[in-house]
Formats: structure tokens, sequence, C-alpha cells
């Protein structure tokens, strides 16, 4: 297993510099070639990360998906985004390893893992052990259901502090904030700010992330990462400018 994600990270949080991933829901890919065309344009853009997952996935094509990416740029990182065991591809670079530390779901703290985890030490794949913590996006959402759990209150940043706190203190090394695929309110910046206060892990931000401002405040609020899924889905310049936002920021950081 390598640390080259790891190593990225590390160094970004180093640098107080932004990354961003895009999130692609396998169901969701209409054809090939323009999707393989928008994935070169990201690129381009230095896109950092690919995640690819879902909660439910009714197509089994990780597989062919991954192998289609690398094949227009074989340096993009991929990570998997699973919504359980099933949804594993040994040709991806990494897997977010989530333990489910919101919810009080064993199966989703530690046993899926336990299943995985022979598959997982035979493969190339770097795991990124990652306390995944649910906030209340508005709506219920797909991981509610799924999981059958209940996520954080999006207004109570002590209780979201004292959850990553547990998972650092357990070795979890990165923190996931979602308030779930197509949240009406995105995590708040109190519970950003809070939790990226308290543990020297980086953070990953996701969930209702929908327009430009709602980005912005999410890295200001503290994001080290901020995951896109359904507004790329919705509008794919949301990541251009997105994309382009960090850039700038990111430069700026080298010439001070
Ligand atoms: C450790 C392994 C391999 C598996 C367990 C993984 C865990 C703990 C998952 C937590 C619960 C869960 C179901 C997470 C899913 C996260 C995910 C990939 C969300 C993406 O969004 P969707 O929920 O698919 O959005 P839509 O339903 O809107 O497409
Ligand atoms: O699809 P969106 O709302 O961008 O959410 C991304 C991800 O955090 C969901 O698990
Ligand atoms: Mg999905």
């Amino acid at each position: 297993m390598g640390n080259k994600i790891e190593n990225k990270l590390k160094a970004l949080l180093k640098e107080g510099k932004k990354a961003l991933a895009w999130l692609i829901d396998p169901d969701k890919i209409v054809e090939d070639l323009s999707f393989l065309q928008q994935v070169k344009e990201m690129s381009q853009l230095n896109l950092d990360f690919i995640f690819i997952g879902g909660s439910l996935i009714e197509k089994n094509d990780i597989d062919r998906i991954i192998k289609l990416i690398k094949e227009v740029d074989s340096e993009l990182p991929i990570l998997l985004f699973p919504g359980s065991v099933v949804q594993f591809s040994n040709h991806a670079d990494g897997i977010l390893f989530l333990s489910l530390i919101s919810g009080r779901n064993p199966d989703l703290l530690i046993g899926q893992h336990v299943t995985i985890a022979p598959l997982l030490a035979k493969s190339n794949l770097e795991v990124l052990p990652t306390g995944y913590m649910l906030i209340d996006g508005g709506v219920a959402t797909s991981v509610n259901y799924i999981s059958q759990t209940i996520p954080l209150p999006n207004n109570k940043p002590e209780l979201a502090v004292a959850t990553a706190l547990a998972g650092s203190f357990l070795g979890l090394r990165y923190f996931y904030l979602d308030a779930g695929s197509g949240a009406k309110k995105p995590v708040s910046s109190a519970i950003i700010q809070n939790v990226k206060k308290a543990v020297s892990a980086p953070i990953i931000v996701g969930g209702g992330l929908d327009s430009l401002e709602k980005v912005k405040i999410a890295y200001q609020a503290g994001a080290d990462l901020v995951v896109i899924g359904n507004g790329a889905e919705k509008n794919l310049s949301l990541l251009t400018e997105a994309l382009e936002y960090i850039n700038v920021l990111n430069l700026s950081l080298n010439i001070n």
C-alpha cells in the first residue's frame, strides 16, 4: 500500500491549500465519450480527486468506469467512496475507509470493514481511515435511509466536535462532514470551523454544495477538500468555477 494520497493531502494541509473532489455516481453516466471529455477538461484545470460511489448503485460497472478514466488521465487519483462492500474495485488508487461515527449502526462502524479487510490487504489500494459524519441537511437523504441512522444536528457544533474528537482518539486520520447528497442546507460554517479547530486531520466537506457561493463558504470555514456531486451533474461549470477559485487561492499561497 502506497501513501501518495496521504502525502498529497498532508502537503496541502501544511501549506493551507484547498482541494476539490468530483463525486461521480456510476449510475448516472449516460454516454462514455462525453463523460471522458468532461474528465479531460477537469483534469486540465487541476482537479485533485475523483470520488466514485453511491449509497445504492444499480449497475456494477465501477471497474469499467475507473479503467476508462485511467485511459484519459492515469495520474488523476480515483478514490472509492463506498456505500457498501460491493462497491469495490482493484483499479482505484485508494478507498475512503469510512466508519459512520455519527451513527450507531455497528455494520457501518466496523462490520463491513471486517468483510473487506482481507481483500484490501491483498490489493494495492491506499486505505484512508475516515470518520464519516452525517449532518442534518434539511431533507432525509438516501444515506439516512440506507444506513438507518440519524444525522448530527446542523446547529450543535459541540456534538460534531465530540464525535470528531472521539474518532481522532480512535486513530481515524480524515473526517468527512457530509450533509448528504442534494442536501437543502450544507454543513454549517460553525460545524466546519469547530471540527477543524478540534482535530488536526484533513477535513472533507460535501453535500448540497450546488453554487460557487456555498463552495466558497465551506472553504472559508476551514474545509480542506470539498466534494461536489449533484451540483456538477446539474451544471458542470460549477466544477470549473470552483477549480478556478481554488487555483487562484493556492497560487497566491505560493507567492506569499
Ligand atoms: C468500509 C466499506 C467498504 C463500506 C462501508 C462504508 C460505510 C460505512 C458507508 C456509510 C453509509 C453510506 C451508505 C454511505 C454512502 C456514501 C455515498 C457514496 C454517498 C453518495 O451519495 P448518494 O447517497 O449516492 O446520493 P444519491 O442517492 O442522491 O445518488
Ligand atoms: O451530491 P452532493 O449534494 O454534491 O453531495 C456530495 C456528497 O457529499 C454526498 O455524499
Ligand atoms: Mg448516488
